[in-house]
């Protein structure tokens, strides 16, 4: 395949980077995992191996044509789909384009849709839109269709990230037939746990440089593979005045009864009956799709539903003439959906700021202790050098990192982290569960964390609502 190469070091525009090192590398027609840090070179790679970014050296062995799962490609998706956004015309909200309408696109035949849709559990959700879809449902289509395009070299990065186990299971047995059948796969991970033990080769990027690369077994017990996996935290967190619990006593900080929420015919939850006291932390667990997401959009606000439903949270209860903001200052939330939507082209400062006023963008002026508790919190997780540059010219996983620093920042009453180490890597993951334990055990806030991941490094004592599909 054609590879734009770059002998100088100039600058290329797209990432606002210098170019990625790989001073020879033959991919040889095979399957790669590839590793590395975030901002280590690995997003740039995508690019390069798409044909959209200068690389300085060589890279050969590359088949073509080429498709990608990516969660860039996902964010151009959800551009797209906002930018055809047709909720004044309909007055309701947009659900998107149709997943079958996605599909096709792909170049597929309509009974090659529907084939793949069983294959990957997509069957029941043809009909329904992409921006309805629940994260493991998002990643599913995102396969089917880079698949349906029939290409030779599937780039994929994070396959397992936000997948239950039945999914993970049956996308790794796809990817595994796929790759028997021929197909060449680059696949990009994060979390070193979640490498395909069946694939051969691996290849490590650091600080913008290829820097191993070969038979995988042995590259697993390289020093630089292994370091991979060192976080350092700096000792103390920087705390904002931890939040002085107003509620009176026996005031729920949140309690639903007999909750329901549907679309149509489709009951995503219904006779839910659940009570968050003060001082408790909760794991929300349960399949994709099982309604993790829109229980925890009712709390923070964000569902339409949340007024059908008989809500009290924070000491009011919802619907008596509260403010979206007496229920937000009180919050603070990750998830993909969130991030998704930060389309604000701020600083990376503005956007830690922006946590102290529930704002996307910053739009009032931060005192003097805010700037500073913003910096501080940008060096504990090793970002202070990222203060002044663009939000999103940082690689995904910064982004997700400094989107946590921002919930954290106003050291909220409620922390909701849902899949909050999506595409961060494993230094970076330590760090953030090192400052939720450290925040938790100093007695700032109360947690509330969704992840199909155990974390057993998440020392705070969580009680566990289980949703069923
Ligand atoms: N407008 C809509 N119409 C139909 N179904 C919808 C709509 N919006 C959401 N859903 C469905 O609601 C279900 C619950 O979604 P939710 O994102 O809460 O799941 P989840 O448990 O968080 O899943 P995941 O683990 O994949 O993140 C999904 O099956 C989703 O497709």
């Amino acid at each position: 395949m054609l590879i734009q190469q770059l002998t100088t070091d100039r600058r290329n525009q797209t990432r606002g980077k210098p170019p990625l090192i790989i001073e020879r590398w033959d991919l040889a027609n095979v399957s790669w995992a590839v590793v590395g840090n975030n901002d280590s070179g690995k997003e740039q790679l995508l690019d390069i191996l798409r044909g959209d970014l200068l690389y300085q050296g060589s890279i050969s062995g590359a088949t073509s044509p080429v498709a990608e799962v990516s969660l860039g490609l996902q964010q151009r998706l959800v551009e797209r789909e906002i930018e055809q956004d047709e909720s004044d015309l309909l007055d309701e909200v947009d659900p998107g384009t149709r997943v079958f309408d996605l599909m096709l696109e792909a170049g597929a035949q309509p009974n090659q849709v529907t084939s793949i849709a069983h294959q990957l559990n997509l069957h029941h959700l043809l009909e329904q839109g992409f921006r309805s879809l629940s994260t493991g449902e998002t990643k599913r289509l995102l396969i089917a269709r880079a698949l349906l395009a029939k290409p030779s070299l599937l780039l994929v990065q994070d396959p397992f990230d936000g997948l239950d186990q039945t999914s993970k299971s049956l996308i790794s047995n796809l990817l595994q037939q796929r790759h028997a059948d021929g197909l060449q796969l680059i696949v990009l991970i994060d979390r070193l746990l979640d490498v395909p033990t069946w694939l051969k080769y691996g290849a490590i990027f650091y600080q913008g440089r290829l820097v191993e690369h070969g038979a995988l077994p042995e590259i697993c017990t390289r020093d630089t593979w292994l370091n991979l996996k060192l976080a350092e935290a700096p000792p103390r967190i920087p705390l904002a005045l931890a939040p002085s619990s107003s509620l009176p006593i026996n005031e729920p900080v949140f309690e639903i009864r007999h909750g329901k929420v549907s679309y149509g015919d489709k009951v995503v939850f219904s006779d839910l009956n659940w009570r968050i006291e003060q001082g408790q932390h909760w794991r929300v667990i349960g399949p994709n799709g099982s309604g993790k997401s829109t229980l925890l959009k009712l709390i923070s606000g964000d569902h339409p539903q949340c007024y059908a439903n008989q809500i009290r949270q924070f000491g009011f209860q919802r619907g008596s003439g509260e403010s979206i903001w007496q229920i937000k200052q009180h919050i603070g939330l990750v998830s993909a959906e969130f991030h998704l939507n930060y389309r604000a082209r701020v600083t990376t400062i503005a956007v830690v700021l922006s946590g102290f006023f529930d704002s996307i963008g910053l739009y009032q002026e931060p005192n003097r202790h805010q700037i500073n508790l913003a910096l501080s919190w940008l060096d504990w997780f090793h970002l202070a050098d990222k203060a002044q540059q663009p939000f999103h010219q940082l690689s995904y996983g910064q982004q997700r990192l400094v989107l946590i620093i921002r919930a954290l920042i106003k050291s909220p009453y409620l922390l909701i982290l849902d899949e909050p180490l999506q595409g961060l890597d494993e230094a970076s993951s330590q760090l953030v569960l090192t400052a939720i334990n450290r925040m938790m055990a100093a007695g700032v806030g109360q947690l509330l964390y969704v992840s199909h991941r155990d974390e057993p490094q998440l020392k705070p004592s969580c009680q566990v609502l289980e949703l069923t599909k």
